[in-house]
């Protein structure tokens, strides 16, 4: 049996998985490659290379567009012990649309978030996400959403590309490397693709938490406080998957407390209070006033 098949000779062997742009060079050299493998290198969006690919977000990927629509919540309450969290909150929420939750602190957000992930199940109300009841069918709904959560869902030991690996492997993704390598470099993420992410900054986690939401492109993403601690151009990264979320027919859901982002990234709001839902109106009706008097 020969050592190596003509293909072997011609091919380069397969790159380490996620090697920074100053290791990639001379390996290719070593490897005699005559072709270089698909890698975008850090800084891809300030330093354009020739044969690097450009290819915006969201471009040539399929897409499960759910009739919309895409969220229905009616009546949702959800109780811990004596603690009603949510007391009867109404929301519906189109394919393409991205809504923005706002509200005060213990208002509801998050907890109405969790419902529509499928981690916490309805305590009364009918909720469906993509098409399954988050009461009789969580994983269904697992299954239809990104779910960046407000706080933990990281392995501090684990590396962001550990993270995009199991993530893909659980969703049963066949190809999604070029993909999260996208992704990481638009969060500014490459140059600590390796590095585990127990010593992270908050504002890192927090993109790397988006990232993992976004990675097999949602039916339904739901952000819950993307922008908390996050850079200007995180948040510029972050507007670009919704923007990117809406254009392939996805729905989105975000919470924030920052009512201008919430009006740049979103075109309806809700607002909650108590837990109840006062107010659902277009991003652009949500003036500063109108915010403060149902906040008060
Ligand atoms: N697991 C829990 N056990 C008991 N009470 C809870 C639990 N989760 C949430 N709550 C309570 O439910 C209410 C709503 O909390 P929630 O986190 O949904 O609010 P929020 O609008 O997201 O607030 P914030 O803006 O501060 O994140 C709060 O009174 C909170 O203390």
């Amino acid at each position: 049996m020969p050592a190596s098949s003509p293909d072997d000779q011609n091919d380069p062997p397969t790159p380490p998985p996620f090697p920074s742009h100053r290791r990639l060079l001379p390996w290719c050299a070593r490897a005699g490659a005559t072709r270089l493998p698909v890698w975008t290198g850090p800084a891809l969006r300030d330093r354009p290379v020739r044969g690097v690919r450009t290819r915006p977000l969201g471009e040539n990927r399929a897409v499960t567009q759910t009739p919309a629509p895409a969220v229905v919540v009616r009546g949702l309450h959800v109780r811990f012990g004596d603690v009603e969290a949510v007391a009867g909150v109404d929301l519906t929420a189109e394919a393409g649309q991205a809504t923005a939750l706002l509200g005060r602190n213990g208002a509801g957000k998050s907890t109405t978030m969790k419902v529509l992930a499928g981690v916490v199940p309805p305590t009364a109300g009918e909720v469906t996400v993509a098409g399954h009841d988050a009461a009789t069918d969580a994983l269904g709904v697992k299954r239809s959403v990104g779910y960046c959560p407000d706080v933990g869902g990281l392995v501090p030991r684990a590396t962001p590309w550990e993270h995009l690996q199991l993530s893909a492997r659980l969703r049963r993704m066949p190809a999604w490397e070029e993909r999260g390598r996208d992704l990481l470099e638009r969060f500014e993420l490459g140059d600590v693709a390796h590095r585990v992410v127990g010593g992270f900054s908050h504002g890192m986690s927090r993109r790397l938490s988006v990232v993992l939401a976004s990675l097999h492109d949602p039916a339904v993403l739901l952000l819950d406080e993307p922008f908390d601690g996050v850079d200007p151009l995180g948040v510029d990264a972050t507007l670009e998957v919704v923007a990117d979320a809406r254009a392939r027919g996805a729905c989105v859901l975000l919470s924030t407390h920052l009512r201008d982002l919430a009006l740049e990234a979103c075109g309806e709001a809700v607002v909650l209070r108590g837990g109840n839902r006062v107010a659902a109106m277009q991003a652009g009706e949500l003036t500063g006033e109108a915010y403060r008097a149902l906040l008060d």
